[in-house]
């Protein structure tokens, strides 16, 4: 039997229609942006610099007693529970969503975070990963490539109207991918069968596609279009 939609679940209006980052919902996701871009600040400085044991020692120091602090709040662990607050300071799924995701949640410093948006039947990202994101030397590591892939193929099935999960992917690599340079993905619909959908993706620096990929993802079982 179909659920009930359920307008906590509803993903609509998660995806960007245009390059633009939208405005943070509230004060606090904005400061929770702000938080997260200098966390990513610090960790790439921190891979980057040649920095004194003492100096090291010091942030650390710092840096835990600011994690006991923030740690002392009420735990409200995941999309899901946070989106069941319903609350001002937390938002809709949707919000939740833009926010916390891995890839690119604008409030999770461990996204790069790529920026995704949706025109003309297809989904377009860009994103500049840092040396944090280093594999081969000078290089975008292939499983961060896998990751971007993943988000952006995952969110380009919305446009069939059903959500599911990644099935398989499968990547090739065609030229290894600079880093700290702002790259390009596109990913589109290829065909349905059944519970299926076969999605294909790009990866662009300037004008070289670096990376390619297809993607099956497959239609949850009774979900509500909604979430979609
Ligand atoms: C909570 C669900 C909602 C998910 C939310 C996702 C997106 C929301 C939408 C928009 C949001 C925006 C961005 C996207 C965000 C994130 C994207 C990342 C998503 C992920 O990162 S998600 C984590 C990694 N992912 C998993 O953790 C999956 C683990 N796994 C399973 O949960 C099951 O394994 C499942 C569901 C895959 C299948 O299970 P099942 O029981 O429903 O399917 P079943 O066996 O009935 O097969 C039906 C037909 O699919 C074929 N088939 C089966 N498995 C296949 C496979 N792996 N590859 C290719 N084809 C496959 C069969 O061959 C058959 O084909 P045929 O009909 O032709 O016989």
């Amino acid at each position: 039997m179909q659920k009930t939609p359920s307008i906590a679940y509803n993903l609509s209006g998660w995806m960007d229609t245009s390059p633009e980052v939208r405005p943070a919902v509230n004060d606090n996701w904005q400061s929770r942006r702000e938080l997260a871009a200098a966390l990513r600040r610090l960790n790439t400085a921190v891979l980057t610099r040649d920095v004194p044991t003492e100096l090291l020692q010091s942030v650390t120091a710092t840096m835990q007693a600011e994690a006991a602090r923030i740690e002392a709040n009420e735990v409200v662990p995941g999309t899901k529970a946070q989106a069941e607050r319903n609350s001002t300071q937390h938002g809709q799924l949707p919000d939740i969503f833009y926010e916390i995701n891995p890839a690119s949640g604008q409030s999770n410093a461990i996204a790069p975070p790529m920026h995704i948006w949706q025109t003309d039947g297809r989904v377009h990202a860009c994103v500049t990963p840092s040396w944090s994101y280093e594999g081969p030397f000078e290089h975008l590591h292939g499983g961060i490539i896998a990751l971007l892939f993943d988000q952006v193929l995952g969110a380009g099935q919305r446009i069939t109207g059903v959500a599911g999960r990644t099935g398989t992917l499968e990547i090739r690599f065609h030229h290894p991918t600079l880093l700290n340079k702002t790259l390009h993905l596109v990913a589109k619909v290829d065909r349905v069968v059944g519970r299926k959908k076969f999605m294909v993706g790009e990866l662009w620096a300037d004008d070289v596609r670096t990376a390619s990929c297809k993607g099956v993802f497959i239609s949850e079982r009774n979900w509500p279009d909604a979430i979609a």
